[in-house]
């Protein structure tokens, strides 16, 4: 698998609440905001760097709530790119 993850990389992620679905080589989180335009606005963020590193998540969301799920389909488990927007997206978040 190209650019293969480092299992170390993880623990951090899962310290800010996303879950390693193993079963399926994919990290998941679910982000919650104030209001739905809040929730857009970060996957419109989000989507400007999946765009420039083409990389894209999966996700779905409803009004505040936008759930996350990151794999990579070429490699049809998790790498190093997974790590990297998860990464990116919660930087997002903090301002
Ligand atoms: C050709 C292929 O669609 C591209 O290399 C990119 C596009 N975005 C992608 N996103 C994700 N999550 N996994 C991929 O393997 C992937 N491949």
């Amino acid at each position: 698998m190209t650019d293969p993850i480092d299992p170390a990389d993880l623990a951090p992620l899962i310290a800010s609440g996303w879950r390693h679905d193993d079963s399926r080589g994919a990290l998941c989180k679910t982000y919650r905001f104030d209001t739905f335009v809040d929730a857009f606005g970060f996957m419109t963020r989000a989507a400007l760097w999946a765009e420039k590193w083409n990389h894209h998540p999966e996700w779905r969301n409803v009004y505040g709530t936008v759930e996350v799920t990151l794999t990579t389909h070429d490699a049809g488990g998790l790498t190093a790119r997974d790590v990297k927007l998860a990464r990116r997206m919660d930087d997002l978040t903090r301002g």
